[in-house]
């Protein structure tokens, strides 16, 4: 039998063509094309086609993708109905996974069975383009808000962003978003979407795939971690409390949100675009302080500890700065990851086997007899 890996550290566990995550080097590609490159290049949407279609869409098929994404957008009335009766303060990171569950509900191409490509590309496309209006329903619905009209002018960016304050963005606003959300559109074997690939080799449907990764992707040690940053932010509250801060925390062995990576022994690629944008957003609101203060942090645990700022930990100022509510975060890495997610899951789908790892059994090997409940 093979080695035990405790968290599958290192364990291979499919083969996938879609992100290459080169952790001693720090580097990060799709299909071959470094990030700083598509960051440079590229909108969303052809990140979506790259990851969906395996090719970098030319004018003509990305206007065509584009139309198709954006005419998926409409939630069906029961979602919808959910959304606006949803307990105001759940978390939207529940509300998402249980709405994109219940999109399965009403989609009947969803049905268990054999695998079939177009009609699950097709229902890619489709989440893809739903996750974000249901994120910004419920936003809107909490506050006693309606959702502004769906709009099919707008990117992805622009569209969610309209969505939550019901005015188009400011051109700045958008490309900010859209490139938060290229970054963190896929990468490799993360805990996310390795659960979406578990649920679909079982050859469970797409939407059940989805709401697994949701689930996921929610907890601190993955993609909750953006929101774990600010609250740690407004904790520290000021520039001359970090090192006291980082003292207690390194002194009773706590974790600092958006700090480490399994596979990232140097800093992660995406880091400085992120670390850019916080930049120029805080100084540009006269807000400077939580740049400062996160700077701080990351140097000192640098040379504390040798950790480097992972995805979260640039993204979570990112995303204050652009006044979203710190409990839309990590509901924004789930909009950005499901082009991954799903992209994931056509993968698995065009290859699968089941997976079913072994457990190193640590419990009594000797066989008992079962005593009579009056006996125990
Ligand atoms: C999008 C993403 O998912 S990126 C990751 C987002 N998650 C976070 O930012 C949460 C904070 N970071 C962490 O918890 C970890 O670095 C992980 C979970 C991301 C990766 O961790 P692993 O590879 O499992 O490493 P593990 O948690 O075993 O840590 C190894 C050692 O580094 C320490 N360490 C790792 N990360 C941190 C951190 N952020 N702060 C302080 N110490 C840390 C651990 O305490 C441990 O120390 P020890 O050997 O003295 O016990
Ligand atoms: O790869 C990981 O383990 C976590 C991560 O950075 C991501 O999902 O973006």
């Amino acid at each position: 039998m093979t080695e035990y890996s405790k968290g599958l550290e290192g364990v291979i566990a499919n083969e996938s063509a879609l992100s290459n995550v080169e952790g001693k080097e720090g580097r990060l590609s799709y299909l071959g094309y470094h990030i700083d490159d598509l960051v440079e290049n590229c909108c969303y949407e052809e990140i979506i086609y790259l990851l969906h279609r395996g090719k970098l869409p030319n004018q003509a098929e990305l206007d065509e993708a584009q139309a198709r994404l954006r005419a998926e957008r409409s939630l069906p009335e029961g979602v919808t109905e959910f959304l606006r009766t949803a307990p105001k303060d759940a978390n939207p990171m529940d509300v998402t996974r249980t709405a994109v569950s219940m999109l399965g509900l009403y989609d009947k191409r969803a049905a268990v069975g054999e695998p079939d490509l177009e009609k699950d590309s097709a229902i890619a496309l489709s989440i893809v383009a739903k996750i974000p209006v249901i994120v910004a329903s419920f936003h809107r619905f909490r506050q006693g808000l309606e959702l502004p009209p769906i709009r099919e002018d707008l990117n992805e960016a622009a569209h969610f962003l309209y969505l939550m304050s019901g005015e188009v963005p400011t051109d700045r606003a958008i490309r900010t978003l859209d490139v938060a959300l290229t970054l963190h559109a896929d990468h490799g074997m993360n805990a996310s979407t390795f659960s979406a690939r578990v649920t679909i080799a079982t050859l469970s449907d797409m939407y059940s795939a989805i709401t697994s990764a949701i689930g996921t992707l929610k907890g601190p040690l993955h993609g909750g971690a953006n929101e774990g940053v600010i609250h740690m932010l407004q904790e520290i509250g000021d520039l001359d409390k970090v090192d006291e801060y980082l003292e207690g925390k390194i002194a009773r062995k706590e974790k600092i949100m958006g700090l480490g990576h399994r596979v990232y022994k140097v800093l992660d690629p995406r880091a400085p675009h992120l670390r850019k944008f916080a930049v120029q957003l805080t100084e540009e609101l006269g807000e400077a302080k939580w740049i400062k203060m996160s700077e701080r942090i990351a140097e000192t645990m640098h040379q504390r500890k040798g950790l480097n700022a992972n995805v979260d930990f640039y993204s979570a100022t990112v995303y204050y700065s652009l006044g979203i509510p710190t409990d839309l975060f990590t509901p924004i890495f789930a909009i950005a990851r499901a082009s991954g997610w799903t992209a994931q899951v056509l993968e698995q789908l065009r290859d699968s086997r089941l997976y079913r790892p072994m457990t190193l059994y640590t419990g009594p090997t000797e066989l008992m007899p079962v005593p009579p409940i009056d006996q125990r």
